[in-house]
């Protein structure tokens, strides 16, 4: 029985899971805090890596590392890093986003070539940025990475050459997703010259060893490794509720949604992964529940003594701006607060927007694509909160499946490792057992007020940048 090490190292935290390779069970599991902010010392994560894995990577024959997704690690020619990183919620980078969609030739265009329509969050975005901003920073730069890869090789033999993954590579903005393929020159027209990226391993290969001779593999963004954690089928939906809200699915077929509303990334194992990401989600009731004084049980209490529709309070989560809708200078909005307003409306309203923008993103996912929908399931941080599992269901309107409480990025890059290590052509059959059904009522009235305010002209950040992007050259 081989033991495997996955690694998820996400937006908040480090986690590694050490599982078997045979039949997927996890023997053992840590975790590490990174450091707040959207701007952090790359070499916090792999701090952060030593301290999740100790204990367990030794045990491991095979280790492989899913990580937030886009981001900006900037390495100078010794291999230090120019400047702090900028994560994929950084929203510095919208009005280079905006400049480079249209030196692409407009959105249809950008999404034609690389599989997405720009957004802040893209890697390419923050390269153009630092031009522009840093000038002295980006003359520096002399090799790009993502968050994964730099942990990645962190974790291999010193010395060993960058490597990556179609998956993540695909968030990057110079990476051709449906031909598998980096695009240098979107590299170098974003930077103002040509970066070293890192090689680009084939799903399930050995990307190199550790010094100690353990197998690494290629690694992956962390949405690609929740797809492979949970052996996403096509029309299954995958709802996860972490820093960020999204809602994914694996296709065998690339996408290209010019209006920018989901994005066409590769997936972990051959395929694609059509997906629609808010940067607000489980930070929602972080702060709602810091407000409120309470914590994240008193706050589920709370919400579920309010009713549906939260004695008519609404509002727009858009506290650090938005990437769907596309509006990366929005801040919140709340409306219908009266004198009759209690601090349960206030819990409830908080849940009710956070699944409100999250269904949202589930219905965009199933209009672009072919499949019909076969199963919803849901992962996150904020599903311990029992407030989320009861509205869950009844906000996206249909029965979501809750998976057992684990880590399934960190399971699925373990899933990847034991990939690797076997040699076989396809990932290791892992059962998933004890899947529980959460059904509800769906509450349409509540999907209707927040769809209301969402789009009210009135809103002061309707038009900016969605208008920019409609305007764009075809
Ligand atoms: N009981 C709970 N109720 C609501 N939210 C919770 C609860 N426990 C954890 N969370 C939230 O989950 C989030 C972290 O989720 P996670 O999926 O680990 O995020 P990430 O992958 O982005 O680092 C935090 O914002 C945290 O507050
Ligand atoms: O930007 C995206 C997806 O495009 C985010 O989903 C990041 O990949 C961060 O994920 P979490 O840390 O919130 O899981």
């Amino acid at each position: 029985m081989p033991l495997v090490l996955g690694v998820d190292s996400s937006t908040q935290s480090t986690k590694a899971v050490l599982v078997d390779a045979d039949d997927g069970t996890v023997v053992a599991h840590r975790t590490a805090p990174h450091p707040a902010g959207t701007e952090v010392d790359p070499r916090a994560w792999l701090a952060a890596f030593d301290d999740a894995t100790s204990g367990l990577i030794d045990r491991a024959a095979a280790v492989a590392v899913g990580g937030q997704q886009h981001g900006l690690v900037a390495l100078d020619g010794t291999g230090v890093p120019v400047r702090d990183a900028l994560l994929w919620n950084d929203t510095r980078s919208a009005a280079a986003a905006r400049d480079l969609i249209e030196e692409m030739g407009g959105a249809q265009a950008c999404a034609d070539a690389i599989g997405s329509v720009l957004v802040a969050s893209f890697t390419a975005t923050k390269l153009r940025w630092l031009r522009d901003n840093e000038p002295a920073n980006a003359g520096r730069v002399a090799e790009v990475l993502l968050p994964h890869d730099y942990v990645s090789r962190h974790a291999a033999r010193p010395g060993t050459p960058a490597f990556t993954d179609r998956g993540d590579a695909s968030g990057t903005g110079y990476f051709a997703t449906a031909e598998g393929a980096w695009r240098p020159d979107l590299a170098k027209a974003a930077l103002g010259h040509e970066p070293a990226l890192p090689a680009v391993v084939a799903p399930g290969a050995v990307a190199a060893h550790t010094v100690t001779d353990q197998v690494v593999a290629a690694g992956t963004g962390d949405n690609m490794g929740a797809a492979l954690g949970l052996d996403l089928r096509p029309g299954d939906v995958l709802v996860s509720i972490g820093t960020s809200g999204v809602a994914s699915t694996v296709s065998r077929s690339p996408i290209a949604d010019g209006t920018g509303t989901v994005t066409g990334f590769a997936d972990a194992s051959g395929g694609f992964l059509p997906m629609v990401t808010t940067m607000n989600a489980a930070g929602i009731l972080d702060l709602q529940a810091k407000w409120l004084g309470v914590d994240h049980d008193h706050l589920a209490m709370l919400a579920m003594q309010s009713r549906p529709g939260a004695g008519g309070v609404t509002f727009l989560p858009y506290y650090g701006g938005e990437r769907t809708p596309n509006r990366p200078d929005a801040t919140g909005t709340w409306t219908g607060l009266t004198t009759r307003t209690t601090r349960a409306d206030l819990a409830r309203a908080a849940f009710e927007a956070m699944l409100c923008a999250l269904a949202d993103a589930v219905d965009a996912l199933l209009a672009a694509i072919p499949e019909s929908p076969r199963r919803v399931l849901l992962v996150g941080g904020a599903t311990r909160s029992p407030a989320v599992r009861a509205l869950a269901p009844a906000i996206l309107g249909r029965p979501v499946l809750l998976p057992p409480p684990g880590e399934y990025v960190a399971l699925g890059a373990a899933r990847q490792a034991a990939w690797a290590l076997s040699g076989a052509a396809t990932p290791p059959d892992w059962p998933l057992a004890g899947t529980e059904t959460l059904d509800a009522a769906p509450q349409v009235a509540v999907r209707a007020a927040y769809a209301a305010l969402r789009d009210s002209p009135s809103n002061p950040h309707l038009e900016h940048v969605e208008a920019s992007v409609r305007s764009a050259p075809k």
